[in-house]
């Protein structure tokens, strides 16, 4: 295996929906059994991979988990190793998660540690969510570990840093999903219709208004619509029109409290308006809360590798890695890349320096796991 930055540039090229990865599981498992078999166990689950690399005194295992699913964005990086998959892209970093855990699984399987180390390569981060449900499998309780890790991709961060936080780093997230049904009509008899055109445009700078008036400033909140649709042609005034967006907040209460904000609204502009409103919150993730001891080890781990660690953040991301955390003590580190272009960015370019990086500081800190 060893060529980590051909394995980048191939599953780059191959990047795939939750629960779509097919090619993805194929390529992973190819370069999984390329590797020394003795000390490893491999499961599948749907189109994820468990690898349980055997400890040659356990007392525990450790997780570490890489996401493998892509974005439904058109890639603009003009790479010759572009995306293959027309309107998909690995846009959040996940070719470099996947090459990273390689990387390190591969440092393991010649040289295991006494511990037992289960790599998790999950499926559907972006969503629906595959943390959630994987959890509840037997495949995954047999291999439960005692404390987990993971990595995130940070394009604003220098190669060579890393930063991390005990306490909440990522948000709760929900998605949004709003449909406004109305009456259609000519365009030049608006009194005679409940145009959705007009119905959702008012709606969206109203739900800013939750954001600004009737959430405590000091609790965060973001809600972004990222996509509208509705109408049919120029001239006909649109019955239906619909909303898809995502809710950060920085607490499950706060979240709570955006949705019943929300659903107010949504009442308030069926009367408005005369339409109906149908709300669907879609996947929602539980916040990364990270455990403050195993964070302060891996600052010192990060140092003793001659890299930077710097205290980040609260971040309005969400991760379903959250779910794991909520269950297994552990935490996450962003990893600095360096690309001029941000997540989910269609030209998102992060530096291929920084797959060493991550490969040195995963392999380290769970060779340090026992102090
Ligand atoms: C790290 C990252 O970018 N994660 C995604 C998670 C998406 C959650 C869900 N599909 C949603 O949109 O709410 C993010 O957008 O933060």
């Amino acid at each position: 295996m060893s060529d980590l930055i051909s394995i980048r540039r191939e599953l780059h090229q191959i990047p795939e929906l939750g629960y779509k990865e097919f090619k993805t599981q194929a390529y992973l498992l190819e370069k999984i059994r390329s590797l020394p078999q003795e000390h490893l166990e491999i499961k599948t689950w749907k189109t994820g991979i468990l690898v349980r690399v055997k400890g040659l005194n356990p007392k525990q295992t450790i997780g570490y988990r890489a996401d493998i699913d892509g974005l439904p964005i058109a890639e603009k990086t003009a790479y010759p190793f572009a995306s293959t998959h027309e309107g998909q892209m690995h846009a959040c970093g996940h070719d470099f998660h996947m090459t990273i855990a390689l990387g390190a699984l591969e440092k393991l399987a010649y040289k295991p540690t006494d511990d037992h180390v289960l790599f998790i390569f999950q499926p559907a981060e972006e969503g629906p969510g595959g943390a959630e449900p994987l959890l509840q499998t037997n495949e995954f309780k047999a291999w439960k570990p005692d404390n987990i890790f993971a990595l995130h991709i940070a394009p604003e961060l220098p190669v060579g840093t890393v930063a991390s936080r005990e306490g909440l780093l990522f948000a709760n997230t929900s998605e949004l999903f709003i449909d406004l049904e109305g009456k259609g009509g000519h365009a030049a008899y608006p009194h005679f219709t409940h145009d959705m055109v007009v119905a959702a445009s008012y709606f969206v700078t109203q739900l800013q208004q939750i954001v600004s008036r009737r959430i405590n400033p000091l609790d965060s909140a973001v809600i972004t619509i990222g996509k509208i649709e509705g109408g049919t042609v120029q001239n006909i005034i649109a019955e239906h029109a619909r909303l898809e967006g995502t809710i950060r907040t920085m607490s499950p209460e706060a979240m709570k409290q955006v949705k019943q904000f929300i659903e107010n609204a949504a009442r308030g502009l069926e009367l408005g308006h005369e339409c109906k409103v149908s709300i669907d919150y879609g996947a929602n993730y539980h916040q990364v809360t990270n455990n403050g001891e195993l964070v302060d080890r891996f600052a010192e781990v990060t140092l003793d590798q001659g890299f930077t660690y710097e205290q980040a953040p609260p971040a309005m991301t969400g991760e379903d890695f959250g779910y794991m955390v909520k269950e297994i003590p552990g935490f996450m580190f962003w990893l600095g890349v360096d690309s001029e272009y941000g997540l989910h960015h269609a030209k998102l370019k992060p530096d291929e320096k920084a797959i060493g990086v991550g490969v040195q500081l995963v392999e380290s800190m769970i060779r340090k796991w026992r102090g």
